[in-house]
């Protein structure tokens, strides 16, 4: 288990940055720059060695930032990379993706895992042993993710944050503009794809989202989360 920090968490998905015309790598190096402690590299529908090499050029790109770097989905991936000897951090793993009991014991006690839940049911299953922190969403909806679940709004963001005692990070059609308000429910942090990805100029849209969330205390490992490092 492994602290995540708290505040501005990018998710680098490539298709929307190919749509863009940038480079994950670029765009991931402005954002730890501009103060983003927090990445992940998400590609849907890349062949699974296409996913390795992305992962490898972001983890080059960030390295020396203390950065937390993550994978969307691929446990196997992680392992590829790391047995490379390039760092990286832990997994992101959804509903359908492998269980996180599975994705612990492949990983190891000091990977960050963070697992998808939004649902009173899915926020109940998740053994708050095994996991570091719960991605929750979509706040709104969004054209990144179509498959989402129905939007949660801010209240059912709110409800989510109080129905574990795991750190939350909000997700899906969020922007600069919602740092405050995400940051009032108690979430721990506010991932984004299109407000960084797609910014006319994401290091200035990193960088704002960084400033509208304002600091963040130092993680502590091994921290039980109770609000207080919220
Ligand atoms: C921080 C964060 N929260 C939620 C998700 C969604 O993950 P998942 O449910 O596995 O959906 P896909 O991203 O795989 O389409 C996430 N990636 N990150
Ligand atoms: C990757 C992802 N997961 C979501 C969820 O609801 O679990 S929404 C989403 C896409 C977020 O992209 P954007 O910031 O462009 O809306
Ligand atoms: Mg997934």
């Amino acid at each position: 288990m492994s602290a995540l920090p708290g505040g501005a968490y990018l998710v680098l998905d490539a298709d929307t940055c190919a749509a863009a015309a940038r480079r994950p790598a670029d765009v991931a190096r402005a954002a730890v720059d501009a103060g983003v402690r927090v990445l992940q590299v998400r590609a849907k529908r890349a062949p699974v060695r296409d996913l390795v090499a992305l992962t490898v050029e972001v983890a080059q790109a960030v390295r020396g930032s203390g950065a937390t770097l993550l994978v969307d989905d691929r446990v196997d991936v992680a392992l590829v990379v790391r047995a490379r000897g390039v760092e990286v951090d832990g997994v992101h793993v959804g509903q359908s993706d492998l269980d996180v009991a599975d994705v612990r014991r492949l990983l190891g006690p000091d990977a960050v895992v963070g697992v998808s839940a939004a649902t009173p049911a899915e926020l109940a299953r998740v053994d708050a042993g095994l996991v570091d922190y719960v991605g929750s969403g979509p706040v709104r909806g969004t054209p990144t993710k179509p498959d989402a679940g129905p939007p949660l709004g801010l209240d059912g963001l709110r409800a989510a944050v109080a129905a574990t005692t795991l750190p939350v990070v909000a997700i899906g059609g969020l922007g600069v503009a919602d740092a405050g308000a995400v940051r009032q429910t108690g979430a721990h942090g506010l991932a984004v794809v299109s407000a960084v990805c797609a910014a006319a100029d994401p290091t200035r849209a990193a960088q704002d989202l960084v400033d509208a969330w304002g600091p963040t205390p130092a993680p502590v490992v091994g921290a039980v989360a109770t609000g207080a490092s919220r």
